[in-house]
């Protein structure tokens, strides 16, 4: 469909590439996972709707992709430089539970907003089922690149090249935030087998030639994904926060391991944050927010992709309850005029003169580094042709909403009506009051139908008569 390159930045080098695949007709994308300690929040949710709209992005140039979203069920520290707790354990002495069955819980309900979300179903390998390769990897790296401490075994840093190319500044943002462990010979030395201290005993730990314990977080990643994509494989994705600490040091150990210079992913890609009046959204901050809190104040979860979407995914992205009004009205506008197509049949093969503007447009917008806010105005124009064959002009709609992820033609007015969860009338209810109100006025029986309409009212709900969205009602 696509004859220009795709044109992604790569934050290795800070430049746009055009993307070639390492193997013929096939993409392979690591993205780093949640840790499943807590709920993620809409600013994690970002992350996955960006590598989403890259995996359909590939899907929709003709490449078979592979994705993986690892989930991290062992290893994070509260500090990403291996300071602190373990994220795990921490919240299951919190919530009395063990660590196992936090993690279980935490990854059912994150895949289940990935769900809403509209993710493509992605592989979930689960960390703590590839302890046994991580253990390997150590072994194998330990002579030439690490040394033992009391606490672990760690990564000596100064023992690849380039180490920490990609981090924007490694030595007052990246190092300087690094809690010292004694004995470390570089600040950025990290660690690859945390022992667990004599006495203690953890809720999650293996055997290992540097005693029991678990494995280091980072090293999670790199052997996940040489695992599942092999290395090297294509693009590597995450939030920006990972580019300076997280990725540095898988990128490390991947040299290592593999004995070679290179990153083992040709483009790393990243997201930039949802951030709020007090900044960054984060669940070390105390308060943020989770898709089940749109859902709740009656907000359609797909009203939030939309509002991911209307940012370039390398901008901050401020969220505000405006803000997803405004999202949520642009996704019904289109949701109407998809709903005009009704159930014609898409002509994928026929074309038509007047969508060639918005086609180019489209491919233009997504093939340059996925930029999503001027290709949802391109499905803009493609919905506003008139006078074409409604086939035609349902293929390009749909081929469009596959990249996007919006749903078009599965959504219903109904589904995007602002209803929270605390409204006292159900739906059906007031499409009922609403029906018998209309079958009151073609009778010319206005009492009746203003009767129901202050029976409507007394309950919250508004009649719009002669809404311009043609949304007859709202609470
Ligand atoms: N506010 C945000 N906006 C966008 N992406 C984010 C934000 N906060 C975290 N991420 C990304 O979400 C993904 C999941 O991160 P993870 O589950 O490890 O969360 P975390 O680091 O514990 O979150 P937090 O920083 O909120 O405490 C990572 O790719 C991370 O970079
Ligand atoms: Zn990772």
């Amino acid at each position: 469909m696509a004859d220009q390159p795709l044109k992604l930045f790569n934050s290795l080098n800070r430049k746009i590439e055009d993307f070639v695949p390492i193997r013929e007709g096939e993409a392979r994308v690591y993205t780093c996972g949640p840790t499943v300690y807590n709920y993620q929040h809409i600013g994690n949710m970002r992350a996955y709707v960006f590598a989403d709209t890259l995996g359909r992005t590939l899907s929709h140039r003709g490449l078979k992709l592979s994705h993986v979203i690892n989930i991290t069920d062992v290893g994070h520290l509260t500090s990403d430089a291996d300071a602190g707790d373990d994220k795990m354990e921490k919240a299951a002495a919190a919530a009395g539970k063990s660590a196992w069955d936090i993690a279980r819980y935490y990854q059912e309900v994150f895949e289940a907003d990935l769900d809403r979300l509209n993710v493509r179903k992605p592989a979930h390998p689960r960390a703590t089922d590839y302890v046994e390769s991580m253990i390997e990897w150590g072994k194998q790296m330990q002579e030439k690149h690490c040394y033992e401490l009391e606490s672990g075994l760690y990564f000596d840093v100064s023992t690849v090249p380039e180490y920490g190319r990609l981090a924007r500044a490694v030595t007052d943002d990246g190092e300087g935030r690094i809690d010292t462990v004694e004995g470390k010979r570089n600040a950025a030395d990290f660690a690859i087998w945390r022992k667990t201290p004599p006495g203690e005993t953890r809720q999650m730990e293996w055997d290992s030639p540097w005693g029991k314990g678990a494995p280091g977080w980072h090293l999670e990643c790199s052997v996940m994904s040489a695992e599942l994509l092999g290395h090297p494989f294509d693009i590597h994705t995450g939030g920006i926060d990972h580019r300076e600490i997280h990725h540095p040091n898988e990128i490390a150990q991947n040299q290592a391991h593999n004995c070679s210079a290179d990153s083992a992913a040709s483009i790393w890609m990243h997201n930039n944050f949802l951030i709020d009046r007090r900044g960054k959204m984060s669940k070390s901050t105390g308060e943020f927010l989770v898709l089940q809190t749109l859902v709740d104040r009656g907000y359609h979860p797909l009203a939030y992709r939309m509002m991911c979407l209307q940012a370039h995914y390398r901008s901050e992205l401020e969220f505000s309850w405006e803000g997803l009004d405004a999202a949520l009205t642009r996704l019904k506008r289109m949701v109407i005029l998809a709903e005009r197509l009704g159930d014609a049949l898409p002509q994928p093969e026929a074309e038509h003169p007047k969508f060639a503007q918005p086609l180019e447009k489209f491919e233009t917008a997504i093939s340059d580094d996925l930029n999503t806010p001027i290709a949802l105005t391109a499905l803009e124009d493609a919905l506003a042709v008139k006078k074409v064959d409604v086939g035609i002009k349902r293929a390009v709609v749909q081929a469009m909403d596959e990249v996007l992820g919006l749903s078009l033609f599965d959504l219903t007015r109904a589904d995007l009506r602002i209803r929270p969860e605390s409204a006292e009338i159900t739906e059906n209810e007031i499409e009922d009051a609403l029906a018998r109100r209309k079958a009151a006025r073609a009778e010319k029986d206005f009492a009746t139908s203003d009767a129901i309409r202050d029976e409507l009212a007394a309950k919250g709900v508004e009649v719009m008569d002669g809404d311009p969205l043609g949304w007859e009602w709202k609470l």
